[in-house]
Protein backbone atom coordinates (compact mmCIF):
# COMPACT_ATOMS: atom_id res chain seq x y z
CA UNK A 1 0.00 0.00 0.00
CA UNK A 2 1.34 3.46 -0.79
CA UNK A 3 2.27 5.63 2.14
CA UNK A 4 -0.07 8.50 2.89
CA UNK A 5 2.71 10.04 5.01
CA UNK A 6 6.36 9.66 4.12
CA UNK A 7 9.06 11.26 6.27
CA UNK A 8 12.48 11.12 4.66
CA UNK A 9 15.45 11.81 6.93
CA UNK A 10 13.63 14.66 8.68
CA UNK A 11 15.80 16.94 10.79
CA UNK A 12 14.78 19.88 12.93
CA UNK A 13 17.15 21.99 14.96
CA UNK A 14 15.93 24.78 17.21
CA UNK A 15 18.25 27.58 18.18
CA UNK A 16 17.49 29.54 21.29
CA UNK A 17 20.22 32.00 22.14
CA UNK A 18 23.51 30.14 21.88
CA UNK A 19 21.96 26.79 22.50
CA UNK A 20 21.11 24.43 19.66
CA UNK A 21 18.60 21.68 20.25
CA UNK A 22 18.44 18.88 17.72
CA UNK A 23 14.80 18.00 18.15
CA UNK A 24 14.75 15.56 15.21
CA UNK A 25 17.94 13.95 14.01
CA UNK A 26 16.97 12.17 10.80
CA UNK A 27 13.56 10.54 11.13
CA UNK A 28 12.35 8.31 8.30
CA UNK A 29 8.87 6.91 8.63
CA UNK A 30 6.17 5.71 6.24
CA UNK A 31 2.55 5.55 7.31
CA UNK A 32 0.01 3.81 5.07
CA UNK A 33 -3.56 4.92 4.57
CA UNK A 34 -5.79 3.61 7.35
CA UNK A 35 -3.06 3.02 9.94
CA UNK A 36 -3.46 4.01 13.62
CA UNK A 37 0.03 4.86 14.82
CA UNK A 38 1.23 6.03 18.22
CA UNK A 39 4.31 8.18 18.78
CA UNK A 40 5.73 7.78 22.24
CA UNK A 41 9.00 8.43 24.03
CA UNK A 42 10.44 10.50 26.86
CA UNK A 43 9.57 14.15 27.27
CA UNK A 44 11.53 16.22 24.75
CA UNK A 45 12.21 13.33 22.35
CA UNK A 46 10.58 15.19 19.45
CA UNK A 47 6.98 13.89 19.27
CA UNK A 48 5.30 17.29 18.95
CA UNK A 49 7.98 18.52 16.56
CA UNK A 50 7.40 15.53 14.29
CA UNK A 51 3.60 15.91 14.35
CA UNK A 52 3.91 19.63 13.61
CA UNK A 53 6.19 18.93 10.65
CA UNK A 54 3.94 16.18 9.27
CA UNK A 55 0.99 18.54 9.60
CA UNK A 56 2.79 21.42 7.89
CA UNK A 57 2.70 23.64 10.99
CA UNK A 58 6.50 23.73 11.05
CA UNK A 59 9.16 23.08 8.43
CA UNK A 60 12.19 20.79 8.78
CA UNK A 61 15.80 21.99 8.41
CA UNK A 62 16.67 18.82 6.54
CA UNK A 63 14.84 16.01 4.77
CA UNK A 64 11.28 16.23 3.51
CA UNK A 65 7.77 15.00 4.19
CA UNK A 66 5.23 13.81 1.67
CA UNK A 67 1.54 13.94 2.54
CA UNK A 68 -0.56 12.04 0.02
CA UNK A 69 1.05 13.07 -3.27
CA UNK A 70 2.62 16.37 -2.19
CA UNK A 71 6.16 16.93 -0.96
CA UNK A 72 5.81 19.67 1.64
CA UNK A 73 9.14 21.38 0.78
CA UNK A 74 7.71 22.15 -2.64
CA UNK A 75 4.66 23.94 -1.24
CA UNK A 76 4.37 27.65 -0.52
CA UNK A 77 3.01 28.69 2.87
CA UNK A 78 -0.43 29.25 1.42
CA UNK A 79 -0.43 25.86 -0.35
CA UNK A 80 0.61 24.33 2.97
CA UNK A 81 -2.28 26.11 4.69
CA UNK A 82 -4.66 24.68 2.07
CA UNK A 83 -3.32 21.18 2.65
CA UNK A 84 -3.83 21.58 6.41
CA UNK A 85 -7.32 22.90 5.95
CA UNK A 86 -8.50 20.26 3.50
CA UNK A 87 -6.64 17.06 4.25
CA UNK A 88 -5.48 17.14 7.88
CA UNK A 89 -7.38 17.38 11.17
CA UNK A 90 -5.54 18.42 14.32
CA UNK A 91 -6.47 17.58 17.90
CA UNK A 92 -4.34 19.25 20.55
CA UNK A 93 -3.93 18.71 24.26
CA UNK A 94 -5.37 22.14 25.06
CA UNK A 95 -8.44 21.73 22.78
CA UNK A 96 -7.80 25.18 21.25
CA UNK A 97 -11.50 25.98 20.97
CA UNK A 98 -12.53 29.60 20.49
CA UNK A 99 -14.19 30.61 23.78
CA UNK A 100 -16.75 33.03 22.36
CA UNK A 101 -18.07 30.58 19.77
CA UNK A 102 -20.61 27.84 20.37
CA UNK A 103 -19.71 24.17 19.86
CA UNK A 104 -21.37 24.23 16.41
CA UNK A 105 -19.56 27.44 15.44
CA UNK A 106 -16.22 26.03 16.57
CA UNK A 107 -16.85 22.93 14.46
CA UNK A 108 -17.96 25.05 11.50
CA UNK A 109 -15.03 27.45 11.71
CA UNK A 110 -12.79 25.69 9.19
CA UNK A 111 -15.73 25.14 6.86
CA UNK A 112 -16.31 28.89 7.05
CA UNK A 113 -12.70 29.43 5.95
CA UNK A 114 -13.41 27.02 3.10
CA UNK A 115 -16.30 29.23 2.02
CA UNK A 116 -19.09 26.75 2.83
CA UNK A 117 -22.57 28.25 3.26
CA UNK A 118 -24.10 28.85 6.70
CA UNK A 119 -26.73 26.18 6.07
CA UNK A 120 -24.17 23.60 5.04
CA UNK A 121 -21.98 24.44 8.06
CA UNK A 122 -24.89 24.05 10.45
CA UNK A 123 -25.94 20.74 8.96
CA UNK A 124 -22.44 19.29 9.02
CA UNK A 125 -21.71 20.63 12.52
CA UNK A 126 -24.86 18.98 13.86
CA UNK A 127 -23.99 15.74 12.11
CA UNK A 128 -20.45 15.52 13.47
CA UNK A 129 -21.44 16.71 16.95
CA UNK A 130 -24.08 13.94 16.97
CA UNK A 131 -21.41 11.45 15.88
CA UNK A 132 -19.16 12.36 18.83
CA UNK A 133 -22.04 12.05 21.30
CA UNK A 134 -22.82 15.74 21.78
CA UNK A 135 -26.38 15.92 20.43
CA UNK A 136 -28.22 18.89 21.87
CA UNK A 137 -25.04 20.70 22.91
CA UNK A 138 -24.54 22.59 19.64
CA UNK A 139 -25.21 25.98 21.22
CA UNK A 140 -23.02 25.64 24.29
CA UNK A 141 -19.81 27.58 24.55
CA UNK A 142 -16.62 25.77 25.61
CA UNK A 143 -16.89 27.07 29.20
CA UNK A 144 -20.29 25.37 29.47
CA UNK A 145 -18.85 21.96 28.59
CA UNK A 146 -16.70 19.50 30.57
CA UNK A 147 -13.08 18.86 29.54
CA UNK A 148 -14.08 15.59 27.88
CA UNK A 149 -16.91 17.28 26.00
CA UNK A 150 -14.60 20.10 24.88
CA UNK A 151 -12.13 17.57 23.55
CA UNK A 152 -14.99 15.88 21.65
CA UNK A 153 -15.84 19.24 20.11
CA UNK A 154 -12.16 19.50 19.11
CA UNK A 155 -12.39 16.05 17.49
CA UNK A 156 -15.64 17.05 15.76
CA UNK A 157 -13.90 20.17 14.44
CA UNK A 158 -10.96 18.07 13.24
CA UNK A 159 -13.16 15.64 11.31
CA UNK A 160 -15.80 18.06 10.01
CA UNK A 161 -14.04 18.51 6.68
CA UNK A 162 -13.49 14.74 6.24
CA UNK A 163 -9.68 14.84 6.47
CA UNK A 164 -7.58 11.93 5.28
CA UNK A 165 -5.32 12.21 8.32
CA UNK A 166 -5.92 13.13 11.97
CA UNK A 167 -2.89 14.18 14.00
CA UNK A 168 -3.48 14.19 17.75
CA UNK A 169 -0.98 15.59 20.24
CA UNK A 170 -1.55 14.29 23.79
CA UNK A 171 -5.32 14.38 23.28
CA UNK A 172 -6.06 12.65 26.60
CA UNK A 173 -3.64 14.66 28.74
CA UNK A 174 -6.35 16.72 30.44
CA UNK A 175 -9.04 14.05 30.62
CA UNK A 176 -10.08 11.63 33.34
CA UNK A 177 -10.00 7.94 32.57
CA UNK A 178 -13.63 7.66 31.46
CA UNK A 179 -13.38 10.65 29.13
CA UNK A 180 -10.05 9.35 27.80
CA UNK A 181 -11.62 6.01 26.93
CA UNK A 182 -14.53 7.69 25.18
CA UNK A 183 -12.19 9.88 23.16
CA UNK A 184 -9.91 7.01 22.17
CA UNK A 185 -12.92 4.92 21.22
CA UNK A 186 -14.05 7.76 19.01
CA UNK A 187 -10.66 7.90 17.27
CA UNK A 188 -10.73 4.12 16.81
CA UNK A 189 -14.20 4.29 15.27
CA UNK A 190 -13.07 7.03 12.90
CA UNK A 191 -10.11 4.90 11.92
CA UNK A 192 -11.99 1.63 11.50
CA UNK A 193 -15.23 2.86 9.99
CA UNK A 194 -14.03 5.77 7.89
CA UNK A 195 -10.47 4.69 7.17
CA UNK A 196 -8.98 7.90 8.52
CA UNK A 197 -5.23 7.59 9.14
CA UNK A 198 -4.43 8.52 12.73
CA UNK A 199 -1.13 9.47 14.32
CA UNK A 200 -1.31 10.13 18.04
CA UNK A 201 1.55 11.41 20.20
CA UNK A 202 1.08 10.39 23.79
CA UNK A 203 2.58 9.35 27.10
CA UNK A 204 -0.70 7.76 28.12
CA UNK A 205 -0.42 3.93 28.16
CA UNK A 206 -4.13 3.73 27.43
CA UNK A 207 -3.72 5.79 24.26
CA UNK A 208 -0.93 3.48 23.18
CA UNK A 209 -3.23 0.46 23.60
CA UNK A 210 -5.59 1.83 20.99
CA UNK A 211 -2.89 2.21 18.34
CA UNK A 212 -2.01 -0.76 16.16
CA UNK A 213 1.53 0.37 15.45
CA UNK A 214 3.88 1.90 18.00
CA UNK A 215 6.73 4.19 17.04
CA UNK A 216 9.02 5.17 19.88
CA UNK A 217 11.30 8.16 19.61
CA UNK A 218 14.37 8.73 21.75
CA UNK A 219 16.54 11.83 21.37
CA UNK A 220 14.99 12.80 18.06
CA UNK A 221 15.44 9.39 16.43
CA UNK A 222 13.25 6.36 15.93
CA UNK A 223 14.18 3.88 18.62
CA UNK A 224 11.62 1.20 17.80
CA UNK A 225 8.72 0.69 15.40
CA UNK A 226 6.44 -2.27 15.92
N1 LIG B 1 10.25 26.43 19.62
C1 LIG B 1 11.26 25.82 20.21
N2 LIG B 1 12.42 26.46 20.50
C2 LIG B 1 13.47 25.82 21.08
N3 LIG B 1 13.46 24.52 21.41
C3 LIG B 1 12.34 23.82 21.15
C4 LIG B 1 11.18 24.43 20.55
N4 LIG B 1 10.22 23.47 20.41
C5 LIG B 1 10.74 22.33 20.92
N5 LIG B 1 12.02 22.53 21.35
C6 LIG B 1 12.91 21.52 21.92
O1 LIG B 1 12.95 20.43 21.01
C7 LIG B 1 12.96 19.19 21.71
C8 LIG B 1 11.78 18.35 21.26
O2 LIG B 1 10.58 18.97 21.71
P1 LIG B 1 9.13 18.34 21.48
O3 LIG B 1 8.13 19.29 22.01
O4 LIG B 1 9.01 17.91 20.08
O5 LIG B 1 9.20 17.05 22.41
P2 LIG B 1 8.04 16.07 22.91
O6 LIG B 1 8.55 14.68 22.73
O7 LIG B 1 6.76 16.41 22.24
O8 LIG B 1 7.98 16.42 24.45
P3 LIG B 1 6.77 16.30 25.51
O9 LIG B 1 6.50 14.83 25.63
O10 LIG B 1 7.34 16.89 26.75
O11 LIG B 1 5.61 17.07 24.94
C9 LIG B 1 12.93 19.53 23.19
O12 LIG B 1 14.26 19.50 23.66
C10 LIG B 1 12.39 20.94 23.21
O13 LIG B 1 12.87 21.65 24.32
Amino acid sequence: MTAVIECKDVKRTYVSGKIEVQALQGVSLNVSAGEFVSLSGPSGCGKTTLLNIIGGLDRPNGGDVRVEDQWLNELSNSQLADLRMNRIGFVFQAYNLIPVLSAAENVGFIMQLQGKSTGERRRRAKQVLDSVGLSGMENRRPAELSGGQQQRVAVARAIASSPAIVLADEPTANLDSKASDALLQLLRQLNEEEGVTIVIASHDPKALEYARRHVRLVDGQIHSDA
